[in-house]
């Protein structure tokens, strides 16, 4: 692969592409993925997030997760859809769309896509993004298309994110490491940044702690933990940031170490969280580990999940190596570490 700090994305991947006809696909959908995502950062910078964008869209639907769907997500889906058609795409599975969608008949890839993630971030003009998974299409997923997305993460054979931030970015990966590309409005290019390896330990995580009330006990001991600080079991402090677009608190972990938190928690329908496997918690947890980082269920690898349906959520961490360890010794036994948790001890049972 090609690592000049001048490659433009089509240049970097040249290589990778000309290895295989599989390879030579997948550098065709990114450099069309990347046209979409150059597209929807226009619409966002010239005002599209704002007013009409923002607002819930006019049919007032939910999507596939529940989650009621704004223009903008919708906006973003259409884009994705032929930036899709316009590559070796065969099935098409969005978070914006009920079912998967069949697109060539010979196409030997399936997109699931995530075409706006943060919505809730939409008009504050805080970072939001779009992020992608890509699976090979076997003769038998042809016969029963569902079955192509019932492979697990670690069957990828590219994902990625797009950040639409100060600087629209793309974090990607073919299987070779993890790397960043930057968008220039300028020469309307995308161009190799910097290959990313996550730092081991975290001194930050990231949870959505509204939610204390309802997490488990392992979760709230974790927390309880890191927020004891120097004088507490782990010896040191810890920051703590909740950007909630995943996209936005997964880049800032790939660049300085940290850990990203979405676990099952008691609320109706969050019993595996929030986040959807197919189309978040895998093409992040392949980055992650592209990245010399982890991502877990809590215990399982997160690529190593068989997915059961498109939709389908999943607990997740991921981040730095050893605090993704951590969590999980946690997760395992949280019994054995129970009495050394000060706030924890100091906590009325079930409350906070
Ligand atoms: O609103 P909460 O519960 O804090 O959840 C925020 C999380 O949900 C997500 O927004 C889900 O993405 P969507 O906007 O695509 O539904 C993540 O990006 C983010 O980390
Ligand atoms: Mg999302
Ligand atoms: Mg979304």
């Amino acid at each position: 692969m090609g690592g000049c700090m001048t490659a433009t994305l089509e240049e970097f991947f040249a290589p990778f592409a000309a290895r295989s006809p599989i390879g030579r696909d997948v550098a065709a959908l990114l450099t069309e993925l990347a046209g979409a995502a150059a597209s929807l950062q226009t619409l966002i910078s010239s005002g599209g997030a704002m007013g009409g964008a923002s607002a819930t869209s006019p049919k007032g639907a939910a999507n596939g997760g529940g989650d009621v769907q704004k223009v903008l997500d919708l906006e973003a889906d259409r884009l994705f859809v032929a930036a899709a058609r316009a590559a070796p795409v065969a099935f098409y599975g969005s978070e914006e769309q009920d079912e998967a969608v069949a697109m060539q008949p010979e196409g030997t890839l399936a997109l699931a896509i995530d075409p706006l993630d943060g919505s809730s971030n939409i008009e504050t003009n805080v970072s939001i993004g779009t992020i992608f998974s890509v699976l090979p299409v076997e003769a038998e997923h042809r016969a029963d298309p569902a079955s192509v997305f019932r492979q697990p993460g670690r069957r990828q054979l590219a994902a990625g994110f797009f950040v639409y931030g100060p600087q629209l970015l793309l974090v990607a990966t073919v299987g070779e490491g993890t790397h960043v590309f930057g968008w220039s409005p300028e020469t309307r290019r995308f161009t190799f940044a910097q290959t990313l390896r996550i730092p081991e330990d975290a001194k930050e995580y990231s949870i959505n702690a509204s939610n204390v009330r309802h997490w488990d006990a392992p979760v709230r001991l974790y927390v309880d933990r890191c927020l004891a600080g120097k004088d507490g079991p782990r010896g040191r402090d810890f920051n703590m940031r909740w950007v909630a677009s995943m996209v936005a608190d997964a880049y800032r972990i790939f660049v300085r170490g940290g850990v990203y938190l979405y676990p099952g928690d008691s609320r109706k329908g969050y019993a595996q969280g929030r986040i959807r496997l197919l189309y978040e918690a895998s093409p992040v947890a392949f980055c992650a580990e592209q990245a010399g980082g982890a991502a877990t269920d809590g215990i399982h690898p997160i690529l190593d999940i068989v997915p059961e349906g498109l939709h389908q959520r999943t607990p997740v961490v991921f981040g730095s190596r050893n605090e993704i360890l951590e969590i999980g010794r946690i997760m395992a036994d949280p019994d054995s570490l129970a009495t050394e948790s000060p706030l924890l001890l100091h906590r009325p049972t079930g409350g906070i």
